[in-house]
């Protein structure tokens, strides 16, 4: 394919995507493209079928039926070209413990034919903040400095798409937060970013996210519009006896569902009987104290639980 064809193809591309292992279905045709420069979320629990999806795409296994390709090229028949134009960050990351900082950057650049310096543009940002320890072995980095390295070393040959499977599990808040603004960085140098997480809140940070459960996709939308699409009300509520709420709550017939979020359970309601002063008047009858209910806006979370028991 020539490289204008290539440009006008979508940067990941999925259709029918399916895999087995033995009985277990861990994706059950899944279909979705990502258009060149965005950055794609894929947020689901652990064992939704996120790490398979993202070895099928990066040419480590082969689905059982469907199609895919990754910057243009068959996941199947060109698995070759596309290894070269993929970066991948497992979830674990494939760093090599004995080894330092330097030498794993230098060992991952001379493995794609390329070196430090004729990338180090791409990296520099990242890099940089772990330069000073370049002497270090991987293995006594911290896990915020381990995901900075990955990273590096995945980005090292410039890839046009990078594949970043639960890049922030384990690491601490203030890392989380510097790595998505890293992302963002090298979405503005035009890299396609597929990423991977069980943390809601980051979706918010994807352009746009597919929620992911038992192999399926439940929907693919901006973070936005799936907020705006969640059907029904939605209730913070809090009392004395917060295990023996989620009962009631619970077995109300006039709630949808209702989950522990926080310090507060949250309550979708379909019911238009339903008002909040009812609802009030019904748990103090049942014996609860302190009683505080307050509307509030769905997060990615809540349309998730929502979805997920369609
Ligand atoms: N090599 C394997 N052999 C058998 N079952 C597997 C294998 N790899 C994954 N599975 C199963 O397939 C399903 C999907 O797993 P997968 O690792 O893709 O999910 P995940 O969303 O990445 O979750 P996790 O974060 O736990 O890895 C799970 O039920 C898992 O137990």
């Amino acid at each position: 394919m020539d490289k204008q064809n290539i440009q006008s193809e979508p940067a990941i591309s999925c259709k029918s995507v399916s895999k087995k292992y033995d009985t277990i279905e861990a994706l059950k045709g899944i279909d979705f493209t990502v258009e060149r420069g965005e950055i794609f979320g894929i947020i689901g629990p652990d064992g939704a079928g996120k790490t398979t999806l993202f070895r099928i795409l990066t040419t480590l296994i082969l689905a059982d039926s469907g199609t895919a390709s990754v910057d243009g090229f068959d996941v199947v028949k060109d698995y070759k070209e596309i290894r070269k134009r993929v970066g991948y960050m497992p979830g674990k990351f494939s760093l090599y413990q004995d080894m330092t900082v330097e030498e794993n950057l230098n060992f991952f650049a001379t493995v794609f034919n390329t070196t430090i310096e004729e990338n180090y543009e791409l990296v520099k940002d990242i890099y940089q903040q772990i330069e000073p320890f370049k002497n270090r072995r991987a293995g006594k980095l911290s896990g915020g400095m381990k995901q900075k390295l990955a990273l590096s070393c995945a980005l090292i040959h410039k890839p046009s798409v990078l594949f970043l499977d639960e890049p922030t599990t384990g690491v601490d808040p203030v890392s989380r937060k510097e790595f998505w603004g890293m992302l963002k960085n090298l979405k503005a140098q035009g890299i396609t970013i597929l990423v991977s997480t069980p943390y809601m809140d980051e979706a918010s940070l994807c352009d746009r996210i597919a929620l992911i459960q038992n192999g399926q996709f439940l929907k693919i939308d901006t973070p936005r519009n799936i907020v705006n699409q969640y059907e029904n009300k939605l209730w913070a509520v809090q009392s004395d006896n917060m295990h023996k709420l989620l009962n009631d709550l619970r077995t109300n017939d006039l709630t949808s569902n209702c989950f522990a979020f926080g310090d507060k359970h949250h309550v979708s309601v379909s019911s238009e009987q339903l008002s909040i002063n009812s609802l009030k008047e019904t748990l103090d009858k049942l014996g609860h104290t302190n009683i505080e209910i307050k509307e509030i806006e769905p997060t990615i979370e809540d349309c998730f639980m929502q979805l997920s028991q369609k």
